[in-house]
């Protein structure tokens, strides 16, 4: 029987999902042969509250992802209550795979950086192999803790299920969800920085347009 292509995700505020992030998830899936899954967070860890609610948030992905297979949705954060660690997701996703699959966590370069300031984070790569998405601006390598954890772990090809650190050099799009937010706050219109589909439904933008006002 032929093995199954890893699973992948990228877990995002994605307020609002951007090209940045669809990029980077394609090219991951490219990269690693790999199913890959957009998990949006309901409530996001280490950050304030998103100006667009899980359910606005998750429309706008689906307008953006509509027409391709590649990449999917996975909304298992909204189904749950409290702050939404990776951690949790992970378990659920293994838990629904099965020990063998290679479940790979992609993460922006910037966001691995402080990989140790998350909920049981050594925990993470019990679950699943670690894909670092470069990201233009990140200068800083890891350190302390987390470098001496992931010494080792580096790898050029995922073996196994789980444990490794893959990086993964995406096409370099300087683009954040900060400044597509700013942008509408100032009365601009962020246009192909997301996806024009998103700007066919007015509802869903008006959380953001209402940060001008
Ligand atoms: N332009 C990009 N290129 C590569 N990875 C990205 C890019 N933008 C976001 N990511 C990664 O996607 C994941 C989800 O990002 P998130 O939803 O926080 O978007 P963001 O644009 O960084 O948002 P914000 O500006 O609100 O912090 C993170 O792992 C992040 O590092
Ligand atoms: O589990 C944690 O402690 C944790 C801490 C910070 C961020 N995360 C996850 O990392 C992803 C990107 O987070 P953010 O805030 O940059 O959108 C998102 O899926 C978050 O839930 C997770």
């Amino acid at each position: 029987m032929s093995r199954p292509r890893p699973l992948a995700i990228l877990g995002g505020t994605f307020d609002p999902v951007h090209h940045g992030h669809l990029r980077a998830a394609w090219e991951a899936a490219e990269a690693l042969d790999a199913e890959v899954r957009l998990v949006p967070a309901r409530t996001p860890p280490h950050r304030p509250p998103p100006v667009a609610d899980a359910s606005g948030r998750v429309a706008l992905l689906r307008a953006a992802l509509a027409g391709q297979d590649r990449l999917a949705i996975d909304t298992r954060e909204l189904d749950r209550d409290g702050p939404s660690y990776t951690v949790d997701t992970l378990a659920s996703l293994r838990a629904d795979i099965g020990p063998d699959r290679s479940l790979v966590l992609l993460v922006g370069a910037d966001a691995f950086a402080g990989l140790a300031s998350w909920h049981l984070w050594r925990d993470l790569f019990a679950f699943a192999h670690v894909g670092v998405l470069t990201r233009p601006g990140t200068l800083h390598p890891p350190s302390g803790d987390l470098a001496a954890f992931i010494a080792g772990r580096r790898v050029e090809r995922l073996h196994g299920p789980s444990g490794q650190v893959i990086d993964i050099a995406i096409t370099p799009l300087d683009i954040a969800a900060t400044a597509i937010r700013e942008s509408f706050a100032a009365g601009g219109e962020p246009r192909f920085l997301m996806p024009t589909a998103c700007f066919a439904d007015e509802a869903l933008l008006a959380p953001y347009r209402a940060l001008g006002r």
